[in-house]
């Protein structure tokens, strides 16, 4: 099975999670994606469920396939949201924004009682930071806060190259208004440290490190599919089943 497929199983196993009446957070991103696509199609055989996306981009296939949606406005507590991520280390800490939405994604998610992440298994990883952490930034002051965050970055004994994200040649622009920059840091064995400090520089919006927000992991992998609990307290282990 190639990745696309092992996305796809990975959100058919999610979907086990989905009851009716839920009020469900929906992720952005090609798994994201897949998900929407099987959400569609129980909707269309009667189940009841409102979404609200996590991008313009997932509103769009949501409403093309029928999936009801609402906002956080009218619907400011949700039940489950799932969403994919770009890595996700054993304790369930992600890096997410690849797909630029981590801003709606991490807002999102922490209006939710649930997240379970959904991804191929290429995405899991003994630690962070292989994929580029994307940190979304306000337009206004782009270069003072570019310098900000390799300082940040300095002090924490991380470096590497910190990029403005660009698409037809052109910055590329989130839902919210803001540019993103990604961060090539190489391992981040302290994410909490590297989360305030990036928090603690004013032009920071938000970054895409996702601390105790995912509950559970759902991926799928060439021997089937593995799901992954967060530990419920400090200091408490972590369950693996492999389905
Ligand atoms: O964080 C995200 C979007 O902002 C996506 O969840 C992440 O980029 C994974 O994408 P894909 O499912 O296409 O591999």
């Amino acid at each position: 099975m190639d990745a696309r497929q092992l996305k796809v199983e990975a959100a058919r196993a999610a979907l086990v999670h989905v009851s009716d009446g839920m009020r469900l957070g929906i992720g952005t991103g090609t798994t994201a994606d897949a998900f929407v696509r099987l959400l569609a199609e129980k909707v269309a055989t009667g189940l009841t469920v409102i979404g609200v996306p996590t991008s313009e981009r997932t509103a769009a296939l949501c409403r093309e396939l029928g999936v009801p949606l609402s906002t956080l406005e009218e619907t400011p507590e949700l039940d489950l949201t799932i969403d994919g991520a770009d890595e996700i280390d054993p304790a369930l800490t992600l890096i997410k924004g690849g797909g630029g939405a981590l801003l709606r994604e991490k807002i999102v998610a922490a209006a939710s009682k649930r997240m379970i992440v959904i991804a191929d298994q290429s995405k899991m990883v003994e630690t962070l930071g292989r994929f580029p952490l994307p940190i979304e930034v306000n337009k206004f002051g782009l270069r003072a806060t570019e310098i900000a965050v390799r300082a940040a970055a300095t002090g924490l004994g991380l470096a590497g190259p910190v990029t403005l994200r660009m698409t037809g040649g052109q910055p590329f622009v989130t839902d919210g208004g803001h540019f993103i920059l990604d961060a090539s840091f190489g391992r981040i064995p302290d994410t909490r440290a590297l989360s305030n400090a990036l928090f603690a520089i004013p032009g920071v919006v938000e970054h895409g490190l996702f601390i105790g927000l995912a509950s559970t992991a759902i991926i799928a992998g060439g021997d089937g599919i593995q799901t992954v609990h967060a530990a419920r307290k400090p200091g408490s282990s972590i369950d693996h089943d492999v389905a």
